[in-house]
């Protein structure tokens, strides 16, 4: 048997949903780029689900259906307000999507329809649960969804209790559109691993958000920001990258299993954070951040991944540290339930094999003679 440790360049299924070739991303063949500068994310959302771009009335329909689905059971919203306070955002929203099961009637029902109606449903709630957290952590009543929003600006309302600017709104949009989804990655391949047993689409996302939580998956635009904070100041840049290299630390947002040449998202974020950074008169997060991003090319050869400007980026939208990995969630979860979807519709159980090397030939010894 040959190993190919972390399945690298391992081709486990095909898929029609997004393509990573030659360093360009698309999404059902609609270039990252072109999406990211001209669409929203509900549309998004759309195109992944259905392969096509919707028209203005399906879109429409859309928004609609978000806005009827976001309101939690109130069930829920119980449950959460007597969950620990001090727990992470992302175990809280692993929980909660896996108890939003047991309220939804049609859970177990697998059929397409069915499963179209639970992307929805799913994509609507996470937004609220995420907000609904942040502010009972505070002691504060959770806001309800407003209707005509839209995705971004909900969630921001939400969180803030104030309906976001245009920019604010126009930003985060941007960033849903390009973290919405992304090939075989951890958290996808582990909604499609649990998608091939027939379990239900709530098992799967509750699977894909625990593997996205982890500091090498999504988590890591987290720790970018502990890296920023940690560091501090400019003057402080170049001996603190240095010593993490000595260490054999990585350093969080570069590095990436596919793209050896650069994450075709990073600029787009990149550009988002100088802008939001000279609208906030206070650059430092994003002059660091470009500081390290030139430093760690010439030290390592390395070039940041999707992580590594969003953290300035909701940093500047004055999202709390701990909350930007459950919004990558909150745009993700589009991609993995298209993928779920998709497994459904061709299944075959996933199960590779393991190269066993362990002890062999042992004798059972009864246990009053161990
Ligand atoms: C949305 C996303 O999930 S994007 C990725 C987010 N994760 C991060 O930003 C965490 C930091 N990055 C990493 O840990 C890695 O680059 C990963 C997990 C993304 C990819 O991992 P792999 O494909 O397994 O690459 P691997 O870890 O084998 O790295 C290859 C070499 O580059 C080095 N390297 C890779 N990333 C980094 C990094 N961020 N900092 C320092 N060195 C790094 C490794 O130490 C290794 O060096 P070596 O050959 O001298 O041992
Ligand atoms: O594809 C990966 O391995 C990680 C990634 O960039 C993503 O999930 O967006």
């Amino acid at each position: 048997m040959t190993v190919a440790k972390g399945l690298e360049g391992v081709v486990a299924l095909t898929s029609e949903i997004s393509s990573i070739v030659d360093g360009v991303l698309t999404y059902r063949g609609y270039n990252i780029d072109d999406l990211a500068d001209q669409s929203t994310f509900e549309e998004v959302a759309f195109l992944l689900w259905f392969g096509r771009l919707p028209s203005k009335a399906e879109l429409d329909q859309l928004h609609q259906e978000l806005d009827q689905h976001a309101a939690l059971p109130d069930v829920l919203l119980q449950q959460m307000k007597a969950y620990p306070k001090n727990v992470h955002p992302m175990s809280v929203l692993r929980t909660a999507v896996s108890s939003l099961a047991l309220y939804d009637e049609e859970a177990d029902d697998q059929s397409s329809e069915a499963n179209r109606r639970k992307a929805v449903k799913l994509t609507a709630k996470i937004p609220t649960i995420i907000t609904a957290f942040a502010r009972i952590r505070q002691g504060l009543e959770p806001v309800q969804p407003k209707a005509g929003l839209g995705f971004a600006g909900n969630f921001l309302y939400m969180l803030n209790g104030e309906e976001p600017s245009e920019v604010a709104v126009k930003a985060l949009d941007k960033a849903l559109v390009l973290h919405a989804d992304h090939e075989l990655n951890a958290s996808t391949f582990a909604a499609r691993v649990t998608t091939g047993t027939l379990a239900d689409m709530y098992s799967a996302i509750t699977a894909a958000i625990g593997a996205l939580k982890g500091p090498l998956h999504g988590g890591a635009n987290e720790q970018v920001m502990a890296t920023l904070e940690q560091i501090g100041s400019i003057d402080r840049i170049e001996s603190t990258i240095q010593a993490k290299l000595d260490n054999k630390e990585k350093i969080m947002g570069f590095g990436h299993r596919v793209y050896k040449d650069g994450d075709p998202r990073a600029k787009h974020l990149r550009e988002m954070s100088r802008q939001l950074s000279q609208q906030k008169g206070d650059t430092l997060w994003y002059d660091m951040s470009v500081k390290i991003d030139k430093l760690v090319y010439e030290k390592k050869g390395l070039k940041p991944n999707v992580d590594f400007y969003s953290a300035s980026v909701y940093t500047y939208l004055g999202i709390p540290r701990d909350l930007f990995t459950p919004i990558f969630a909150m745009s993700r979860i589009t991609g993995w339930t298209a993928h779920v979807m998709e497994q459904y519709a061709n299944n075959r159980l996933i199960r590779p094999r393991a190269e066993y090397t362990g002890l062999t030939n042992q004798s059972y010894i009864p246990i009053d003679q161990r």
